[in-house]
């Protein structure tokens, strides 16, 4: 039985400073998701988490230069020692390669079983980050600090942890919960636009599967969003990471309701590892998908053709593609057959059944490349 979705207010609590706490539940553990503007350089931010002797931040060469010694500055009264390993950035470095670097420094230097790792970027480096804290000595704890729109919203919270594999996103990881999360909506200042509008996609996400009202305020609100106001992307981030904790907290490693944050994913992951990883944002292949699946939700007779439209317009509005991109139905169908939500070689898709609840569905092979030639430009065919 999934437990009714709380509402904003009664499950979000504002603390002293201003800041927004979202706790997410596990049951035997529990830990905090802070939002808020000025988190960086608010020492009680970093105080109660775990000491050690060896702090590791992770991060990559485009975030270090924002943000690196204003982490280190808050961690150097808590550690004896807070280094750092600074990876190249993007998509097509979440591998072993990286991966080896993170694990090889720790080997190399101080650190023991008790050092804390830090993951100070987007959601590359937090998935990274977060597999390196999962199998470093069988596990040594994490701090997820999320510089991006969405890994404020995702990929920080909820324990996925992996890296890529040429074959497929994040085949390589585990389920290993962060200690804590710290979103500082100021970091947002500094986020190109296009990343900006990768966020939104996984904000988008959570209306059609959990959240109708939410939807209808992401439409309301989107200019504002796209504007950067803070008061908007405040409440964005809280619902979001409300409702990912509220989804987590009953199926913490994806044995059901978990898949419904999958929305869009099946298809998007087949364009983000079919035109290689980078050359389309993890949040632009979301979009592109979650097109696909409501097109899909609408030719199994779940949803009006309205909805489609509907959720065309939004993912639009926010500056992100609703069109596929061309390649052979032999290749989508290839590429979504790695899927970890497939079961007995059936490839199943998160569909949505009515406003704000989302299921799982196989579809007749015919029936998907209906669905993908519907939302491919005619002439890139
Ligand atoms: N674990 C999960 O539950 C989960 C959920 C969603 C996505 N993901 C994964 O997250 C990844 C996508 O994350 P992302 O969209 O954050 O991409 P990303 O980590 O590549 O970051 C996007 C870009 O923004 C830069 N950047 C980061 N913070 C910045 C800042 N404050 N100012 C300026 N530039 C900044 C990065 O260097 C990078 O170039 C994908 O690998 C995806 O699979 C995981
Ligand atoms: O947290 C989840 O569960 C999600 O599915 C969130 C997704 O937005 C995210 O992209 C996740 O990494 C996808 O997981 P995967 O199991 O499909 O690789
Ligand atoms: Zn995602």
């Amino acid at each position: 039985m999934t437990a009714p979705l709380p509402d904003s207010t009664s499950s979000a609590a504002a603390s002293a400073a201003g800041a927004t706490t979202v706790a997410i539940d596990l049951g035997d553990r529990r830990y905090d998701i802070l939002i808020g503007s000025g988190l960086f350089d608010d020492a009680s931010t970093w105080s109660g988490l775990p000491r050690a002797a060896v702090a590791l931040i992770v991060t990559n060469d485009t975030v270090a230069p924002l943000y690196l010694e204003r982490l280190k500055r808050q961690l150097a009264p808590h550690y004896k020692q807070v280094e750092s390993v600074v990876l190249p950035d993007g998509e097509q470095h979440k591998n072993w390669a990286s991966l080896d670097r993170v694990i090889d420094h720790l080997l190399a230097g101080a650190a023991d079983r008790k050092t804390v790792l830090y993951a100070l970027g987007g959601g590359v480096i937090g998935d990274l980050t977060g597999f390196a804290a999962a199998i470093y000595m069988r596990g040594v704890p994490f701090v997820q600090v999320p510089t991006t729109l969405l890994a404020q919203v995702d990929s920080s919270v909820g324990g996925k942890t992996a890296i890529n594999h040429p074959r497929g996103k994040n085949m390589v990881g585990a389920f290993y919960q962060p200690v804590r999360v710290v979103a500082d909506l100021d970091t947002l200042d500094t986020l190109p636009d296009r990343e900006l509008s990768a966020g939104l996609a996984e904000i988008i996400k959570y209306g059609p599967i959990a959240d109708e009202a939410f939807l209808a305020w992401i439409e309301a609100n989107l200019d504002a969003l796209l504007a950067r106001d803070k008061s908007a992307l405040a409440h964005a981030v809280k619902r979001s990471c409300e409702i990912k904790a509220w989804v987590v907290g009953q199926d913490e490693r994806e044995s059901g309701l978990r898949a419904i944050l999958n929305f869009g994913h099946t298809f998007g992951h087949a364009i983000e590892t079919g035109l290689g990883y980078g050359e389309w944002l993890h949040g632009e292949g979301v979009a592109c998908g979650m097109v696909l699946a409501s097109e899909l939700s609408a030719r199994l007779g779940l949803m009006p053709p309205a909805f489609v439209d509907r959720m065309t317009r939004v993912i639009e509005r926010a500056g992100l593609p609703v069109v596929a991109p061309r390649m052979p139905i032999e290749r989508w169908l290839d590429l979504m057959r790695v899927d970890k939500k497939n079961e007995g070689g059936e490839i199943r898709f998160v569909v949505i059944e009515s406003l704000g609840k989302a299921g799982l569905r196989g579809a007749p092979d015919a029936l998907v490349a209906e669905v993908i030639e519907a939302h491919t430009e005619p002439g890139q065919r």
